[in-house]
């Protein structure tokens, strides 16, 4: 099992001869690819030590890319830092489904009422 690391680590590691970023709930270890990065050193060390993901999506990096980022895989980001995405729950669902079907009853209903007998 791989690392488990916080966001407060994270953070420690802020400084181009010292920088870690996260990407996709991932801990990178860049400071040694910080000269060698097509894409330049200031585009590195503006997400040093925080959470790169957007930056790093936005650019659309190439599978080779992908490749490399994989040799400065340092840990995974603890759970308990990663931010949760709020699923839609079966509560909302039928909320939603049942409030739909009360408008319509009551459309019917009404209709029903104020027809010419
Ligand atoms: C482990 C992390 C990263 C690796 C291995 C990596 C690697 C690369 C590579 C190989 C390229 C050349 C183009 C390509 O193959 O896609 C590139 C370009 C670039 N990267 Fe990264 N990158 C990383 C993280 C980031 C981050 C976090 C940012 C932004 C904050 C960034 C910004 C850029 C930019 C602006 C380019 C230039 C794109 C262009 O010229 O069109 N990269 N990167």
């Amino acid at each position: 099992m791989s690392k488990e690391i916080s966001l407060a680590e994270v953070k420690k590691h802020n400084k181009p001869n010292d920088l870690w970023v996260i990407i996709e709930d991932k801990v990178y270890d860049l400071t040694k690819f910080l000269k060698e990065h097509p894409g330049g050193e200031d585009s590195l060390k503006s997400v040093a030590g925080r959470d790169g993901t957007k930056e790093f999506i936005d650019v659309g990096h190439s599978q080779e890319a992908r490749q490399i980022m994989k040799k400065f895989l340092i840990g995974n980001l603890a759970a308990s830092d990663i931010k949760k995405k709020k699923p839609v729950g079966c509560r909302e669902i039928g909320l939603a489904v049942g409030g739909i079907l009360l408008g319509v009853a009551l459309i019917y209903a009404f209709k029903y009422a104020t027809a010419k007998k």
